[in-house]
C-alpha cells in the first residue's frame, strides 16, 4: 500500500514546521486536520513559518468516507484524547498513526483507542521551533525517529513513511531499538524541559552555569535508574552525550515547556515529572529532583492558570 492522503493534527511549534514541507511536496493529498475557531484561524491566516505563510487543506473531523493512510500527531500531550476523537472518522485498519509527542505514553494510548490500526513510535529530535504570537519560527528542523517498538527488520509500512518523509525533504530515522530511543529523548526532556522552566534558562545556559547542569543530570539520572529496572537499555553514555547536545544547542533556543511557562498555558509536567513518579513508585525507586520539580512547577502552573 503506498502512502496517499495523510492528515496531520497539531500545526503549533512541531506541526507547523513538519506540516510547511508535507504541504509544499504534496498539496491536495495532505490535510490538516482542525475544527471550530481552530479550523477558521487556518483558513483565514494560514501557517506562518519563517515568515513564509502556507494555506494546507484543513479538514474537520466529521468529515465522512474519508480514510487516511497515516496521520501524524503533534499536539500536547494534554490534547491527545481530543485530537483522537477528532481523527476518529479518519482512521482504517490500514491507516499507520506516527506521534511526535514527547513523553513515552502516547502510543500506548493511540493504540488503545486505535488497537486495529498501525501505532508506531514516534519523536522530533533537534529541532529548535518556538511559536511565537506571529507565527513559527526555527533554524533546525531536526529529525524524526520513528518505527515499531523492534525495527531489526522494518516493516514494510515502516519503509513507506520513511520514504514518504524523506520525498518531502523531512529528516527521518528508523532505529532498531526505537523504544529506547523514546525513553532517551524522554530523559532529556525530563532534564532540560524541567530545568529550563523552573529556571527560565535558553539553551546556552545549560553550558554556562554549573547549577543547571547538575539539576538537569539529577533528574536525567532518576530516569536513568528507572530504565534499567524497566529493562530500557539506557547507560550513562546516553546522559553524556545529551548534556553535550544541549549545551551546543541554539544557543537562545527555548524548551517548549518553558516557551508553555512564559506564555502561561498548560504544560507537560504530567507526562515528563509525572511520568517518573508514577515509575518511581511502582519500582520502589526514589525520585526526590523530580518530586522537587513536579510539585514545583505544577504549583507553579497552577497559580498562573487561576
Ligand atoms: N516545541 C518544541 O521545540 C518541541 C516539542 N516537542 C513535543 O511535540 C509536541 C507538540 O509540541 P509543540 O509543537 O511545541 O506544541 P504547540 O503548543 O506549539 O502546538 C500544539 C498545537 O496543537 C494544536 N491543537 C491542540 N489540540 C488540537 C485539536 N484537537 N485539533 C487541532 N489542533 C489542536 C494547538 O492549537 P491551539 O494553539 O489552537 O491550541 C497547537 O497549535 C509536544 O508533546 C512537545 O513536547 C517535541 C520536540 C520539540
Ligand atoms: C529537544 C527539545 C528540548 C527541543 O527540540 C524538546 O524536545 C522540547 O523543547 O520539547
Amino acid at each position: 500500500m503506498a502512502i496517499e492522503e495523510v492528515a496531520l493534527i497539531g500545526t503549533g511549534a512541531v506541526g507547523g514546521v513538519y506540516a510547511k514541507y508535507l504541504h509544499a511536496k504534496y498539496g491536495n493529498k495532505f490535510y490538516v486536520v482542525a475544527n471550530g475557531s481552530r479550523k477558521e484561524r487556518i483558513l483565514q491566516n494560514g501557517i506562518k513559518v519563517n515568515e513564509q505563510v502556507f494555506f494546507p487543506q484543513v479538514i474537520s473531523s466529521d468529515l465522512k468516507n474519508k480514510k487516511m493512510d497515516l496521520i501524524i500527531f503533534a499536539v500536547k500531550n494534554y490534547d491527545l484524547e481530543q485530537a483522537m476523537k477528532d481523527v476518529k472518522k479518519l482512521v482504517s485498519k490500514d491507516t499507520i498513526l506516527l506521534p511526535l509527542l514527547n513523553g513515552i505514553t502516547a502510543s500506548e494510548r493511540l493504540e488503545s483507542t486505535f488497537s486495529n490500526s498501525k501505532t508506531l513510535l514516534g519523536l522530533s529530535m533537534g529541532i529548535d521551533a518556538i511559536r511565537t504570537t506571529d507565527g513559527i519560527v526555527n533554524t533546525d528542523d531536526g529529525v524524526i525517529q520513528f518505527g515499531y517498538e523492534d525495527n531489526t527488520i522494518p516493516s514494510q509500512e515502516v519503509i513507506e513513511v520513511e520514504q514518504y518523509l524523506k520525498e518531502a525533504g523531512i529528516n527521518a530515522k528508523v532505529y532498531p531499538d526505537m523504544k529506547r530511543m523514546l525513553w532517551r529523548k524522554w530523559m532529556l526532556n525530563v532534564g532540560v524541559n524541567q530545568a529550563s522552566a523552573i529556571t527560565g534558562a535558553k539553551f546556552k545556559y545549560f553550558g554556562q552555569v554549573k547549577e543547571l547542569l547538575d539539576l538537569f543530570r539529577g533528574a536525567m539520572l532518576e530516569v536513568l535508574e528507572i530504565a534499567k529496572a524497566s529493562n530500557v537499555n539506557l547507560t550513562m553514555e546516553d546522559i553524556e552525550q545529551i548534556e553535550e547536545v544541549i549545551v551546543n544547542f541554539t544557543p537562545d533556543g527555548k524548551t517548549s515547556m518553558l516557551q508553555d511557562v512564559e506564555a502561561k498555558r498548560r504544560t507537560e509536567i504530567d507526562y515528563f515529572a509525572g511520568t517518573v513518579l508514577e515509575y518511581g513508585k511502582k519500582l520502589k525507586i526514589d525520585t526526590p529532583i523530580n518530586n522537587v520539580l513536579y510539585l514545583s512547577l505544577k504549583a507553579k502552573e497552577k497559580i498562573y492558570l487561576d
